[in-house]
C-alpha cells in the first residue's frame, strides 16, 4: 500500500462540540477537509450539518474543542438570503463597498454567462437565479473556503447542474475548497471528492470518496449465512441479506459482491449510527 499523501487541510476541527440552547448539536467532531476538495456534508435532519457549517465560518462559537480555517471563508445559508428590493447590480455594488477583497469583474462575467439580468430586483428572480446570485456574491469575496448549506434545495435538475458546474469551475480555476450539505446524494456523486457524514451530532465518516468506496464491499446472499459476519450494517428481505462490509473478502459462491456506490455507502453507515469510518493517525480508515 502506498504511503498516504499529506494534503494541506483548509478546514480542520478537533474535538469540536457545539451546544444549541441546552443540548449538544455536535459532539467530539474531529475532521479535516484538504485544499481544493469539494466535500459533501450529509446526514439526516437534525444531524448537526448546519451547526458544523456555522462553527466553520465563525457564526457559532465552539463549546468544546477547536475549529480552524486556513484563509478566509464565505457562507451561503440555506434560504440564500438576499436584499429583495435591491437589483442584482446594486447587490454587487453593495458587496464591493463592504468587502476588502472583491472580484466584481468575475461576478459580472459569471452572471452574464448564467443570463441573470443585473437590472432585475432580487425578489423577482427565480429560485435558481437567486441561488446563483447568492453563490456569485460569496465567490466574489474570493474565499479560500466556500460553505454552502443545501445550495441545491428547491432547484430543478437543470439549475442544480448549473450550480454544481459553477462551483466546479471555481475549484478547478483557483483551487477553491467547498463544503456543501445536501440530502440528495445523486447530486453529489459526480462532483464531490470528499465525504463527511454526521448522524445525531456525531461524526461517522470523513475521508476521500474514492478511498472510501474502494475500501468497502456490498455483499448479497442467503440470510442464514450472514450470521456472525462483521458488517457495517445489514438489510434483508426474509431469506436474502445485503451487507455493507469493510475491506476485501472472498466468501464463496453463495455470495455476490460488488463495490457500493456513494448512496449505498452513506445509507449503510446511517443505518448503523455506532459504525464509523474515520482516518486514524496515519490517514488509514479505522
Ligand atoms: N436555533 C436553534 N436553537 C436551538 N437548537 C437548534 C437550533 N438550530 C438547530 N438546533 C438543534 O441542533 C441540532 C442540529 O441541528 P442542525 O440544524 O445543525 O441539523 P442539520 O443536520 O442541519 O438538519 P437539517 O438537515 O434538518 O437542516 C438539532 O437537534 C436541532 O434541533
Amino acid at each position: 500500500m502506498s504511503a498516504p499523501i499529506l494534503e494541506v487541510p483548509v478546514l480542520e476541527t478537533t474535538g469540536l462540540g457545539v451546544r444549541r440552547r441546552r443540548a449538544w448539536a455536535l459532539r467530539d467532531c474531529s475532521l479535516s477537509v484538504p485544499a481544493g476538495r469539494v466535500a459533501a456534508l450529509v446526514g439526516p435532519n437534525g444531524a448537526g450539518k448546519t451547526t458544523l457549517m456555522l462553527a466553520a465560518v465563525g457564526l457559532l462559537a465552539p463549546d468544546r474543542g477547536h475549529v480552524s480555517v486556513r484563509g478566509t471563508a464565505a457562507f451561503v445559508a440555506q434560504d440564500k438570503p438576499l436584499y429583495e428590493s435591491f437589483t442584482v447590480g446594486e447587490l454587487l455594488e453593495f458587496g464591493r463597498r463592504t468587502n476588502t477583497r472583491w472580484d466584481g469583474e468575475g461576478a459580472r462575467a459569471r452572471l452574464d454567462v448564467l443570463g441573470v439580468p443585473l437590472g432585475r430586483r432580487a425578489g423577482r428572480l427565480s429560485g435558481g437565479q437567486q441561488a446563483q446570485v447568492a453563490i456569485t456574491l460569496a465567490l466574489a469575496r474570493t474565499p479560500d473556503l466556500l460553505v454552502l448549506d443545501e445550495p441545491l434545495a428547491n432547484l430543478d435538475p437543470l439549475a442544480r447542474h448549473d450550480v454544481m458546474r459553477t462551483l466546479m469551475g471555481e475549484v478547478a480555476g483557483r483551487g477553491l475548497t467547498v463544503l456543501l450539505s445536501s440530502h440528495v446524494i445523486a447530486d453529489l456523486e459526480d462532483t464531490c471528492d470528499w465525504l463527511v457524514v454526521l448522524n445525531g451530532g456525531r461524526l461517522q465518516v470523513s475521508g476521500d470518496i474514492d478511498d472510501l468506496l474502494a475500501g468497502h464491499l456490498l455483499l448479497s446472499g442467503p440470510a442464514e449465512a450472514a450470521e456472525g459476519l462483521e458488517a457495517v450494517s445489514a438489510t434483508g428481505t426474509g431469506r436474502h441479506a445485503t451487507l455493507l462490509v469493510r475491506g476485501d473478502r472472498a466468501l464463496g459462491p453463495r455470495w455476490s459482491t460488488r463495490r457500493p456506490n456513494l448512496d449505498e455507502l452513506v445509507m449503510g453507515y446511517l443505518r448503523s449510527p455506532q459504525a464509523a469510518a474515520l482516518p486514524g493517525p496515519a490517514g488509514v480508515a479505522r
